[in-house]
């Protein structure tokens, strides 16, 4: 088994010459999980006046304590035309403008109120439950970076500095095809030998919590032009990524290797040191990035985990971090490995000894069952020693 790529060259080459796409404007509360490509500055400051942080009475501190007359009101969005002289107070509600004249204001449980006056009998401090003008964000500063990835604060925060569009990187355009004769749609009747088709859709769900768009390609036969006139329309279509499933391995009907030919693309890789999907296979084929994942359930999930979710963070303008991994404690005992970096589907447990990661005895790239009742991957490095249950070992998470 010579000539196995290591997993991490495979996962370089994968991401060689991948840039973030380009930029686009969109609507501020559209862009959740995307990155943005220029410095958002804040276009006003928040708050815009001095503000009430309480429902009560703006006076001047130095009144108190004492019996003053209330002059007016001012509300959120409203404010009190005049002046706050000595001995008098306004009442005031959250988020209203400071009067001119106010240096406090005390909160209404604290007063009594008298027809026209308002006895205090504590004192304040001056400033007390006032917000002063740009305690959030102060017009003019840059407090979203380009890079940043958006999330429903940040969210939050480009729309109060006043963005109704932001700017973004593209998301990624990703096209998903299946290939195979024997493969029917979930919910048709399938005949004798069939299976049905359900790499695309676990692929396509990876791909969109990953920020790309996805389009079904369906089920190619297998076989040349029926497999070609599919690519040939992912690629007019202007996709960034085209995902194979299956067709990726040495039979007479695994065919994807042609398809890199007919349509002038070089092979970047084929095969690597990596169980499940060793047959895994990248091209460019124009600008279009082919990834060929293997039809093996198992294969095509963890390939499309380690490789295609790295392509899409990158082009989408993300940090290219690889799965975070974590420490655990074997819960049996698993043997020498060969030199494929190994990822046995496991369960998580916890105990007094910390997180337990007990392998599934069946570890067949086939059972989709298995991958749906794990909670993690264990990671075997290439040629890994046997080793006991209680032995530490590194797990990364499957998704929830
Ligand atoms: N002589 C060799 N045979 C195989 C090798 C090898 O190195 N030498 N590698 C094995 C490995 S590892 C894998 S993984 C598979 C990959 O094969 P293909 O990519 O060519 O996949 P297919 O043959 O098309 O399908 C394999 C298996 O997966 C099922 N499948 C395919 N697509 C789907 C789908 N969309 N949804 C659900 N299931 C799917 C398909 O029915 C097959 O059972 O090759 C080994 N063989
Ligand atoms: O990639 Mo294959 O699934 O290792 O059997």
């Amino acid at each position: 088994m010579a000539g196995l790529l290591p997993v991490e060259e495979a996962l370089a080459r994968v991401l060689d010459g991948a840039s973030p796409l380009p930029e686009e404007w969109i609507p501020v509360g559209d862009c959740d999980g995307r990155v943005l490509t220029r410095d958002l500055l804040a276009s006003r400051s928040q708050p815009p006046d001095d503000m009430s942080a309480m429902d009560g009475y703006a006076l001047r501190a130095s009144d108190l304590p004492g019996r003053l007359t209330v002059i007016g009101e001012a509300a959120a969005g409203r404010a009190f035309g005049g002046e706050v002289g000595t001995g008098q107070a306004v009442r005031i509600f959250t988020g209203a403008p400071i009067p001119p004249g106010a240096d406090a204001v005390i909160m209404q449980e604290d007063t009594a109120r008298d027809g026209d006056a308002v006895i205090i009998d504590r004192t304040a401090r001056p400033g007390q439950f006032i917000r002063r003008r740009g305690l959030d964000f102060t017009a003019g500063v840059s407090v979203l970076p380009a890079g940043t990835v958006m999330n429903p604060r940040s969210l939050a925060l480009a729309a109060a500095m006043n963005h109704a569009s932001v700017p973004v990187h593209r998301r990624p355009r990703v096209a998903i095809l299946s290939t195979g004769d024997e493969l029917v749609e979930p919910g048709t009747a399938p005949g004798p030998n069939q299976i049905v088709s359900s790499n695309a859709l676990a692929i396509a769900a990876m791909a969109r919590r990953a920020g790309a768009d996805v389009t079904h390609l369906g089920i190619a036969p297998d076989r040349l032009d029926a497999t070609l006139a599919r690519v040939r329309l992912a690629r007019s279509e202007g996709h960034d990524i085209l995902v194979t499933s299956g067709g990726a391995s040495v039979g007479e009907y695994d065919l994807m290797r042609d398809v890199i030919r007919h349509e002038g693309g070089e092979l970047g890789f084929w095969k690597i040191a990596m169980r499940p999907g060793k047959p895994l296979m990248m091209a460019d084929l124009g600008e279009t990035r082919l990834l060929g994942l293997p039809g093996n359930p198992v294969a095509s999930f963890v390939c499309a985990m380690l490789f295609l979710e790295p392509l899409i963070a990158r082009l989408a303008g993300r940090a290219v971090d690889g799965p975070a991994t974590e420490a655990a404690i074997l819960g049996s005992d698993v043997p020498a490995n060969d030199l494929r970096a190994d990822h046995l589907r496991a369960r998580l447990t916890t105990s007094a000894d910390g997180l337990v990661a007990t392998p599934f005895p069946v570890q067949d790239s086939s059972m989709i069952r298995v991958l749906a009742e794990a909670d993690a991957l264990i990671l075997r490095p290439p040629h890994a020693p046997a080793a006991r249950a209680g032995e530490p070992c590194r797990v990364v998470r499957l998704p929830r």
